[in-house]
């Protein structure tokens, strides 16, 4: 936190707010009185001890892990490369998500042993609520770089450090974590300050820049030498020219707002329109373009146009061969499941809306997204809107956008809309069932007329996506009775599909597989079989998403040398409902010829199973029953020793 306060002024300040609740102007740093403040009036106490460890459960961490997974993806190399220039500095490079909880460190040992006596541990809070001023916190709430040297510290134990944090933002400003290096105080470096934030900024680049991101892109320097470099500008653009997302250096080049993202046309930045960036693009596709800002000045700028705005317009259409696309890569061999699949693919480069149909948790948002990937639009935007989850006064003007001062609390430059977001692309509305009455009359016009009218009027602006629908209850029956709008409900329906819940696939085997593999891609992981048999039987009331958190958890239990996945690694809550549903006989006895029909039968799957090392599909077919019914008597035998 610059200027560096004197020790003096420090003591001076830091006494007077613990006496009288409020930090004397003039004496520290502003932010620093501020962040001295809000830890004062969250009722911390510099010397008080902490509550409880409130680090985050290990299954916790691996959830929020998950979550923040492109984040950390991004952010590795880069905390890497950063703890090499400060490897001689007792430091630890520490990465936080938005809530300031700690989810990558990567630091020195024995300085990682020390801070971790601090919880500078992956999985603690360092929001200012639960530590009081610290650098990751105060850059949270400040949203700005800020260094904390050891006594500005609001709590005295972490009065050995000095930290340096800057903010993460999204190229729509908004915060996906925070970078940060901690080191001894006594070994802190003026420059560090500087190294996270350049970071920082690279880790924000990567995101924009990544194969995530499917917007057009402008890579902007004053000089044609800076596009490519840390410092330059990003700007997303939107397939019908409006500047929808940025870097920081972006918005400084051009004097823009965050909160004007998706609300000003790129001529209204630059004197070009998209159409004539794209037509010189074309020409000269590696040549930086010389550009003008409004107000004259000069810069350079690269198109990197997404694939959908250089194919040309008759492209080839995609071979009818057997399918290699996106929704073959989810299939799993469950025939319901591929019928689906087949059926959703005829319709993809129709304007045939498809309603997804399906138990809560089968995966209707990863079929409606791995349709998108898989038809014509691919390359354009997959907007997901979840229906049930935005409150009703919202969802009509995220959905339609509206105009500037259309009303209180909007934003002042006014915002275009999902719906013209997905232009171009593909419109996911999940749970539509939970869409509000007078919303959906709004919505069936939207896609009859195939236009826009946003909040507060104007001229209608013309939109062209694929529409996908989901839901999970039933749709039919909510527009016979009124609870829906029949009309509406024949709108989106050109084609339902239904999935199938879990408990009735017949590729357990193979789907489980599939989910280890996605939660360890770099460890080969098994189930035991018995195991895999009882969970092959279960009901799974959460579907695929209860199956995929289970083994999720299941695997965090393993041990580094562990590749086997066993009843003791699930958790006991999910024990207990395993147990619960399958009250198993006892095991059959060893040593003994089997006693009658029913140890006969546990004893040839038993046989089978050992002959075939556990492989199901083969031992099925050995003994001549299905897989399904093979799995009900593994899981029935299940302390068996396969
Ligand atoms: N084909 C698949 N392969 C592997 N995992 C999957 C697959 N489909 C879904 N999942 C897992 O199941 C979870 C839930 O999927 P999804 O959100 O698509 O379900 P949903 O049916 O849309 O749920 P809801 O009705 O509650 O919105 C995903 O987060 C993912 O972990």
């Amino acid at each position: 936190m610059r200027p560096l306060s004197a020790p003096l002024a420090l003591r001076q300040a830091r006494q007077h707010l613990l006496e009288f609740g409020h930090c004397p102007s003039g004496l520290v740093d502003e932010r620093l009185a501020r962040s001295w403040q809000r830890s004062v009036d969250e009722g911390l106490r510099p010397t008080g001890r902490l509550g409880a460890p409130d680090n985050l459960e290990q299954h916790a961490l691996w959830l929020l892990r998950g979550r923040h997974q492109e984040l950390l993806a991004h952010s590795r190399p880069v905390m890497e490369y950063l703890f090499e220039q400060v490897r001689d500095s007792q430091s630890v490079v520490v990465l936080a998500g938005p809530c300031g909880t700690l989810v990558d460190t990567c630091g020195d040992p024995y300085f990682l042993g020390k801070a971790e006596r601090v919880a500078l541990t992956s999985g603690a809070s360092w929001h200012e609520k639960q530590r009081g001023t610290n650098a990751i916190g105060t850059a949270l709430a400040e949203m700005a770089p800020v260094e904390v040297q050891g006594a500005e510290h609001f709590l005295e134990r972490n009065g050995f450090l000095t930290c340096s944090a800057a903010p993460i933002l999204s190229g729509t400003g908004q915060l996906l974590g925070i970078l940060d290096i901690s080191s001894e105080h006594s070994r802190g470096n003026p420059h560090t300050l500087g190294l996270v934030s350049t970071a920082a900024q690279m880790i924000e680049n990567r995101l924009l820049t990544s194969g995530g991101q499917r917007h057009m892109r402008l890579h902007l320097h004053a000089h044609p030498e800076g596009i490519g470099t840390v410092a330059e500008g990003i700007l997303l653009l939107s397939g019908d020219g409006w500047v929808v997302g940025g870097n920081r250096a972006a918005l400084a080049l051009l004097r823009l707002s965050v909160a004007q993202l998706g609300s000003v046309p790129l001529e209204q930045v630059l004197d070009m329109r998209l159409e004539e960036l794209l037509s010189r693009h074309h020409r000269r596709p590696d040549a930086p373009q010389a550009l003008r800002r409004h107000d004259g000045a000069a810069l350079f700028g690269l198109l990197v146009p997404d694939r959908r705005t250089v194919r040309p317009p008759a492209a080839t259409p995609p071979a009818a061969a057997a399918p290699h696309d996106a929704l073959a890569r989810l299939d799993t061999g469950d025939a319901r499941w591929r019928t689906a699949a087949a059926k959703a693919r005829r319709v993809l480069d129709k304007p045939i809306p498809l309603l997804i149909q399906g138990e809560s948790g089968v995966g209707k948002e990863w079929f409606a997204r791995a349709a998108h990937d898989s038809g014509p639009r691919q390359d354009g935007p997959f907007v997901a809107i979840n229906c049930a989850a935005m409150p009703e006064p919202l969802i009509e003007s995220e959905l339609f956008g509206y105009r500037p001062g259309a009303f209180t609390g909007g934003r002042r430059e006014g915002r275009p809309g999902l719906l013209r977001e997905a232009h171009g692309g593909t419109l996911f509305l999940d749970e539509i069932g939970d869409m509000p009455l007078a919303l959906q009359t709004r919505l069936l016009r939207v896609l009859q007329e195939r236009q826009v009218v946003p909040l507060g009027g104007g001229q209608p602006i013309a939109v062209d996506f694929a529409l996908v629908c989901a839901s999970n209850r039933a749709l039919r029956e909510d527009a016979d009775q009124g609870r829906f709008r029949a009309d509406l409900y024949y709108r989106i329906n050109g084609l339902t599909v239904e999935l199938p819940p879990l408990r009735e696939r017949t590729d357990f085997e193979e789907l489980s597989a599939r989910l280890l593999a996605q939660i360890e891609p770099a460890r080969p992981l098994r189930l035991a079989p018995a195991l895999l048999a009882a969970l092959a039987a279960h009901r799974w009331p959460g579907n695929l998403r209860q199956c995929a958190s289970v083994l999720r958890t299941a695997c965090a239990m393993l041990d580094a040398a562990e590749d086997t996945l066993e009843w003791h690694h699930l958790p006991d809550d999910f024990q207990a409902e395993l147990q619960k549903a399958s009250r198993r006989p006892p095991p059959a006895q060893t040593g003994r010829p089997p006693q009658n029909l029913e140890e006969l039968s546990r004893s040839a799957v038993r046989q089978a199973l050992e002959n075939c090392r556990g492989n199901i599909s083969q031992a099925a077919r050995m003994l001549g029953i299905s897989r399904q019914t093979l799995y009900r008597k593994m899981a029935q035998d299940k302390t068996g020793p396969y």
